[in-house]
């Protein structure tokens, strides 16, 4: 048999942009909403605004590469943002198309749809089918199209079309090609022989009722579209392309879709590979990646060939006008547009009257305009009392999962901390993309101190005890070198304080930072003088207006002037930030220490070199 080689692709390697388009999904009434007004409008075919909840007098305006309202049908989505790249499929390059945003905001209405308003994808195969058709006999290639269908459930791969098998590898052969050995892989002949096998297959797919989807998707639903065209004559040339058409799971916040146990599990998987596309997504649009993150989750290992490089890409961001989708939409059009966005002027009235405001600052009162008029105000202050999908709402009912609660402490926190000097040193969507990596960074530890709180509870006896004792803490098991011993003993102590569970994140934070404080002063000011002498050799004055330089930079610089001080790299220079978007200003300097990764050392070192490059030695 004939052995196939791979000819090189003389296409262009430069890495191709993601299309994005945004679709609005038309509001829905609900009892509980009424009289609240969408809080996202279209401003033509390829803006929106949204309300900015930093000031409620302004909006956010994001640009994309089309935008489609609340009326839009099934078939002007398709026709404008999909069609356009299915040609490529038959001429052996690859293509993705797929729906991003939070639950419930209208994703798999956009890819499946229903009976009488199909989706993307029963579109797009039916296209795909009649482009082979319409192809000339005379061209002398003859055209095979197969399906597979899979699901990515809790970072695992699962075949949809035969639902009893297991985990499925992703593997890339010699020359790149991303390729699931194991999966079924079927040939349909015509659209009817597609829908035969796909419909049962959907079926198979998890879903489950969350508080804000009754049947919220679980997994991300991969349908891979395979066309193979063959060279009737010699030297019988193959060409493959590969069409995914993928219906993403929501990017979900727990504390509104009300999330416990395995849905919590779950939805830490779905928002790991959720962010692990944004990052592929930015990189790819920002074109300036080193390296894009493929490998960080199996969705983005998978589109590995479809995504970026010589492929065709749109991502399909779909968004819900109610407010209590305010800040997935804001997170989700962040993460679609990225750099696009431009803060407006200060809205005129009669725009402000089309967009009702009242829930953004009910969402933000702490941290509102503070021009809002008092009645007003009490009003809302009543509605958050009463509203369960408002953070306060849930901050103060007892009966509420620890985890759900202090991740709306940590919002809180950050919502308390908003200063607007401060802020306006920020771009909206760089200091969003800081909270989100921050809530990542928290949500990494909700997960770990819920593993640390099964092991408590296998441990202890089946009374009301606290979740964490100092007998059940994982890290005090570790043995400890002399050497190491110190830094383990920071880290340990708050899990020796018996609180509640719901607790922990404010007293954990409250140790490191103390202990931190006295590792810093043993540090800046050994006992045997070593490490300081050098400020030693300095005037006070001159050292002290020094440190007040680096301290106002640190608590007013931008990412460009954090990023100017010596020993701040860029990665530093946001996790700054961030603190600073949670915590306000570093009141000392010493305060630097509580980033994430300033050692003591770090900041000896750090101090050093900044004081004596101000001082220009
Ligand atoms: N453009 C639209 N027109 C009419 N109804 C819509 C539209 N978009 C979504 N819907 C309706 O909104 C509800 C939620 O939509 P859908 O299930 O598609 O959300 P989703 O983003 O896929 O959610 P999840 O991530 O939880 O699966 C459904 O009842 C759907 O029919």
């Amino acid at each position: 048999m004939a052995q196939r080689v791979a000819v090189p692709d003389g296409a262009n390697k430069k890495t191709s942009r993601v299309r994005v388009a945004v679709r609005l999904r038309p509001y829905m009434d609900n009892p509980d909403d009424k009289d609240e007004g969408p809080c996202v409008r279209g401003l033509d075919s390829q803006n929106l605004e949204i309300i900015n909840w930093r000031n409620a007098t302004e909006t956010v305006k994001y640009h994309f590469d089309a935008f489609h309202g609340e009326q839009t049908t099934q078939q002007e989505v398709f026709v404008s943002s999909v069609k356009p790249i299915l040609p490529h499929i038959l001429n052996g390059q690859n293509a993705s198309v797929f729906a991003y945003g939070p639950t419930g905001a209208g994703k798999t209405h956009t890819m499946m749809g229903s009976s009488d308003q199909p989706g993307v994808i029963p579109r797009a195969v039916s296209e795909v089918f009649k482009l082979v058709k319409a192809k000339d006999e005379d061209e002398g290639w003859d055209y095979s199209i197969g399906m597979s269908y899979l699901e990515i459930y809790n970072e695992k791969v699962l075949d949809l079309l035969s639902p009893s098998s297991q985990d499925l590898p992703i593997r890339e052969d010699k020359d790149k090609n991303i390729l699931i050995p194991g999966l079924t892989l079927t040939t349909i002949s015509s659209f009817s022989d597609f829908d035969k096998h796909f419909v049962p297959a959907s079926l198979n797919r998890t879903t489950a009722s969350t508080k804000l989807n009754q049947r919220s998707s679980r997994s991300h639903a991969v349908l891979l579209i395979k066309v193979v065209r063959t060279q009737r004559a010699l030297p019988h040339r193959q060409q493959t392309g590969k069409l995914y058409l993928i219906d993403l799971a929501g990017s979900e916040d727990n504390r509104r879709t009300g999330n416990q146990g395995i849905r919590l599990k779950e939805s830490g998987a779905i928002n790991l590979s959720l962010f692990t596309l944004s990052k592929v997504v930015d990189s790819l649009n920002s074109g300036t990646a080193v390296r894009v993150p493929y490998r960080d989750s199996k969705l983005t290992r998978l589109l590995q060939d479809s995504l970026g490089g010589s492929a065709h890409s749109v991502m399909i961001t779909n968004i819900a006008p109610e407010y209590k989708y305010y800040f997935d939409t804001f997170n989700a059009l962040n993460f679609a547009s990225k750099s696009k966005l431009v803060v407006n002027k200060p809205f005129t009235c009669e725009t402000v009257a089309v967009l009702p405001v009242k829930r953004a600052k009910e969402d933000h009162k702490a941290g509102g305009s503070g021009t809002e008029p008092p009645k007003k105000r009490h009003k809302d202050d009543r509605k958050t009392e009463q509203d369960s999908s408002s953070p306060s709402a849930h901050f103060h009912s007892p009966s509420e999962p620890s985890v759900m609660d202090r991740l709306v402490a940590l919002e809180k926190l950050m919502m308390n901390c908003q200063d607007k000097d401060k802020l306006s040193m920020l771009s909206v969507a760089q200091s969003r993309k800081e909270i989100q990596e921050l809530k990542e960074k928290q949500r990494e530890f909700e997960s770990k101190a819920m593993q640390f709180s099964r092991l408590a509870g296998e441990k202890s006896s089946a009374k009301q005890e606290p979740a964490f004792t100092n007998n059940s803490a994982p890290l005090q098991r570790k043995p400890s070198t002399a050497t190491n011993a110190k830094k383990q003993q920071a880290v340990v102590q708050p899990l020796q304080v018996f609180q509640p569970l719901q607790q922990l994140a404010v007293i954990k934070k409250q140790s490191v930072c103390i202990k931190k404080e006295k590792k810093i002063s043993d540090q800046v000011e050994p006992p045997d003088g070593k490490e300081n002498s050098w400020e030693s050799q300095l005037d006070t004055s001159v050292l002290e207006h020094s440190r007040q330089k680096i301290l106002h930079v640190l608590n007013t610089g931008s990412l460009k002037e954090l990023k100017g001080l010596q020993q701040i790299g860029d990665k530093k220079a946001k996790l700054i930030l961030g603190w600073r978007e949670i915590h306000g200003h570093f009141i000392n300097l010493e305060d630097v220490v509580k980033v994430e990764g300033m050692t003591g050392k770090r900041f000896s070192s750090f101090m050093k070199a900044n004081i004596l490059s101000a001082m220009g030695k």
